[in-house]
């Protein structure tokens, strides 16, 4: 494989883009070629933060750029569908935020468009490469534990952004509320309980603060029940203040308390460990390097480089995205009904 840098293109400039756009900067091996924004102030201000950088009002104009390897699209989740489309359509690699979609449709269409094109489609679901999330899942599967029976992933913090144009604050834009973050741990809580198969039925239930806005769940629940007899509990409110995960796994022989804290979560500054016991003593595990979603977005950037250059597995597949999207989707249904719902009728 060559050793010239792979080409980024970066669709969206908005919080988390300029977040991209800087992770994409300091990978070694990567190079932002152009961005795309949409208002005239976010096309201003890519211009002026990356000069060297071709810089479009228009993502078509982007896509249709023959220099370009792979194009990180950090646009709101509605219009992922839309954009992604354009990009694999036109040939080029993808690494595309979560929520993968809004729907199950969305995200088949996708899958089937990357499979025709073969091109690389990976999901940003950036937690997987966390030294603490991740230090937790190599434990795992080195059976410090036992065989996991129970997973809680929990989150307490501060309320949403509101992002461009209120979009986050839109039900028919977001999706729901637990499509932009709850996602998150439905895939980690996943992650951790592999061994027990798969999942086979989920119960949900969420409540709002503002009483003409039910949609806008602030508290949200899950159960998740899996084939092997494992749980996983996954639970979020967005009443509280900074930002406060934790992960607690218990098996057979021994448990993990992965804690982080900071105060927002997009902190170059947090405080997070993780701690164990395997059955005989209580350890608190070393942490190679710092954990944070900002880091993990440097090191999504550099796997995504691998994966290109090298053939190295993507951390989060559309595979894996998809899944995700699946279970946001039977928490939701399952929120409006207040039944458990059978989870096979939406990972089939
Ligand atoms: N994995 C993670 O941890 C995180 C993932 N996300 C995900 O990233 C995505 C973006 O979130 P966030 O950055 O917070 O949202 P913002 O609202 O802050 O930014 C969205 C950006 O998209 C731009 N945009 C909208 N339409 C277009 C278009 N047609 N072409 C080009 N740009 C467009 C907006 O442009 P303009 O500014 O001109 O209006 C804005 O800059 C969401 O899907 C979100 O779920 C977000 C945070 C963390
Ligand atoms: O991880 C995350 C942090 O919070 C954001 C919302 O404020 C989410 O979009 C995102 O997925």
């Amino acid at each position: 494989m060559s050793d010239r840098p792979v080409r980024f293109g970066l669709i969206g400039f908005g919080a988390w883009g300029q977040h991209h756009a800087n992770a994409i900067t300091v990978t070694d091996g990567a190079e932002l070629v152009a961005i795309a924004a949409r208002s005239d102030t976010s096309v201003a201000a890519a211009k002026e933060k990356y000069p060297d950088a071709a810089v479009y009002n228009d993502y078509r104009e982007l896509v249709a750029r023959e220099d370009i390897d792979f194009v990180d699209v950090v646009v709101p989740s509605h219009l992922h569908h839309a954009v992604a489309t354009a990009v694999l359509q036109a040939g080029k690699h993808l690494l595309l935020e979560k929520p993968m979609g809004v729907s199950m449709d969305e995200c088949d269409d996708m899958i089937r468009i990357a499979n025709q094109q073969k091109r690389l489609f990976a999901v940003g679901h950036e937690l997987r490469l966390s030294s603490m999330w991740g230090k937790a899942k190599e434990l795992i599967d080195e059976g410090f534990i036992g065989d996991p029976l129970y997973a809680l992933v929990e989150l307490s913090r501060n309320p949403y952004r509101q992002g461009a144009d209120g979009w986050r604050y839109d039900i028919d834009r977001v999706g729901s509320w637990i499509l932009e973050e709850p996602i998150h741990f439905f895939d980690l809580a996943r992650w951790y309980l592999e061994r027990s198969g798969q999942p086979e039925r989920i119960y949900a239930t969420a409540n709002s603060r503002q009483p003409g806005r039910p949609e806008l769940q602030d508290n949200f629940s899950a159960i998740m029940h899996f084939s092997g007899g494992s749980y996983a509990v996954v639970s979020q409110t967005l009443a509280a203040f900074e930002h406060h995960q934790t992960a607690k796994i218990t098996g057979t022989k021994g448990a993990l308390w992965a804690s982080w804290s900071g105060a927002q979560d997009r902190t170059r500054h947090p405080t997070f460990s993780l701690r164990g016991f395997d059955g005989n003593e209580v350890v608190t595990i070393p942490i190679d390097k710092p954990t944070g979603e900002l880091f993990e977005l440097e090191d999504q950037v550099a796997r995504v480089v691998q994966a290109h250059r090298s053939g190295v597995p993507l951390h989060c597949t559309a595979e894996d995205g998809r899944w995700s999207v699946a279970m946001c989707l039977a928490a939701e249904a399952s929120v409006r009904s207040g039944n458990i719902v059978s989870i096979g009728d939406y990972i089939s």
